[in-house]
């Protein structure tokens, strides 16, 4: 039939006289009994033209690469939980990524395999089709090995949340991996995979690589298209690369920044790409690094004398570190909470899309969500359960003008950064002010849980906001404070993350930085072993 185009369209019932007197009374719109009937005839009207989508063709991602769906993999094959499912995808035959392999982050459409979101609203859950960062990933020859745990709907930056199970961070099995793109980080560290997408909205990428010791790069904001990606909030979505080196980040990252033709509202089709992995010198003479007090200040003993050793060979290869002090990073939190918190649960409202973005959106995901969430909101994790409850309650007292107050609060902490970045290359910091901590206990209350999910994030989502690019980089290790004082001899190292922050866009200052402390931490465990 010719008049036929489109696959799907959501059905929507023809509204009665007692839907529209229920709403016109809510609103108060004052609409007499008696006029009901010709508003019902104005919206069955626009209802009816909505019959026109069918004529429409929808915009679609062809899948490029062939697959067969995945498997989740048996205990014995994923002894830390990373893998959600494996599943293995052959890119093209050469590229920038060809010989490399890559785990997806499970919050990321692979088309023809489940997913999760590390929750299990999404059980039964397969996109149709490729998020861009897995389709660039492939056509630059990358081969995928499967997705990763991630925290329950990306709502943690701990590991213990996923619906199914911790997952363990390799350098003891008692610890946190961070998240919540645990999988990832754990995968790299532990040798299964090359490098790994992340997603990034409130330290998701930095979190997790700074306790397994990788290397996590939250880009500029929009620089790397999400389409086909769960979020958590249009304005603090981020997707981004990980890996167990500089060079990897750098061609990883080469491969999925970029204009993705308006399918993201977030990106600037103007920007143009570098190469960035050729840009790697890693000569620190000159550069200016300002060492945020504020992010400094709370760090255990552990991780400032991890951070006095690297400043200190930073400085002997010739780079001024001097301390700053940005006081909003510290105040700042509350602008998080109320993104994080109360936006999501517009995204909940809205099955996960909010609409009036010009961009792609998955009606499949969409409808998924929606009848997820009527029949199993309880699966949800307490954090996700109360982050519902705060955004409810905002909205029912009025709360979109405290949205409004946080919103506006943006530009002023992205000028706090930006004219410290005026005098310094970059700013550093500790990424997360202490070393893995111990994996809760199974039986927590909703406020211990809320606790241990949101607790490391002070130094990484202030970035999210401001929408700088922040990297994470291994500077060596240090003792957990909890260590048993007895058995300080068995007590295991633990991963301390350095982040480098730069002026928006700048990645090839950023990751040159980087290149230059992964130098000099190689020289130094050289010359001290
Ligand atoms: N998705 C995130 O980045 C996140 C991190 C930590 C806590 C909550 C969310």
């Amino acid at each position: 039939m010719a008049d036929q185009v489109t696959s799907y369209i959501p059905l929507v019932e023809p509204a009665s006289l007692e839907d529209l007197s229920q709403i016109s009374n809510e609103l108060k719109l004052g609409i007499a009994e008696h006029e009901n009937k010709d508003y019902l005839e104005v919206v069955n009207g626009w209802l009816k033209s909505c019959d026109g989508l069918r004529l429409i063709e929808e915009e679609t991602v062809p899948v490029l690469y062939p697959r067969i769906p995945g498997v989740k993999p048996a205990r014995k094959d994923n002894p830390y939980n990373a893998w959600a499912t494996k599943v293995t995808i052959k890119g093209e035959d050469s590229g920038l990524l060809a010989g490399k392999t890559v785990a997806i982050k499970d919050n990321v459409f692979v088309a023809g395999t489940l997913l999760t979101n590390g929750s299990k609203i999404w059980e039964g859950y397969t996109p149709e089709f490729d998020g861009t960062v897995v389709t660039r990933i492939l056509q630059a020859g990358g081969t995928i090995l499967g997705k990763s745990t991630c925290e329950n709907q990306c709502c943690s930056g701990n590991s213990f949340t996923s619906a199914s199970g911790p997952v363990l961070n390799p350098a003891d099995q008692t610890r946190s991996a961070g998240g919540s793109s645990s999988g990832s980080a754990v995968l790299i560290a532990a040798g299964e995979v090359d490098m790994a997408i992340g997603g990034d909205q409130g330290g998701s990428i930095r979190l997790p690589s700074s306790w397994c010791g990788c290397v996590g790069l939250k880009p500029t904001f929009g620089l790397v298209p999400v389409t086909g990606s769960l979020g958590l909030e249009p304005s603090i979505d981020y997707l981004g690369p990980m890996a167990s080196n500089v060079t990897d980040v750098a061609k990883l990252l080469e491969v999925i920044a970029g204009y993705d033709g308006g399918r993201d509202h977030r990106q600037n089709p103007h920007v143009t790409i570098p190469k960035y992995s050729h840009l790697l010198k890693g000569d620190l003479t000159g550069v200016k690094l300002g060492y945020v007090k504020e992010g400094y200040e709370h760090a255990t003993p552990g991780v400032k004398s991890a951070m006095a050793d690297v400043i200190n060979l930073m400085t002997n290869c010739g780079a001024v570190v001097e301390e700053v002090s940005i006081p909003l990073h510290l105040q700042c939190s509350p602008l998080f909470t109320i993104s994080l918190t109360s936006q999501h649960h517009t995204m909940i409202e809205c099955n996960g899309q909010p609409p009036g973005y010009n961009e792609l959106y998955s009606v499949s995901a969409m409808q998924h969500f929606k009848q997820a969430f009527k029949s199993r909101a309880h699966d949800l994790s307490p954090t996700v359960k109360a982050m519902s409850l705060f955004g409810e309650y905002l909205k029912r007292k009025d709360g979109s003008m405290l949205v409004g107050r946080a919103m506006n609060c943006r530009p002023v902490l992205r000028r706090a950064y930006n004219d410290v970045l005026e005098k310094y290359d970059a700013l550093i910091m500790p990424t997360i002010p202490f070393v893995a901590t111990k994996l809760p206990p199974a039986e927590l209350t909703p406020a211990e849980f809320e606790k241990h999910t949101l607790f490391n994030t002070g130094n990484t989502a202030p970035f999210n906001l401001s929408g700088h690019p922040a990297l994470t980089i291994n500077i060596g290790t240090a003792l957990p404070e909890d260590a048993d004082p007895m058995k300080l001899d068995d007590a295991v190292k633990l991963p301390v993350g350095l982040q480098i922050v730069c002026k928006h866009y700048e990645e090839v200052k950023l990751l040159d930085i980087a290149f230059g402390v992964e130098k000099i931490i190689a020289q130094g465990s050289k010359s001290s072993s």
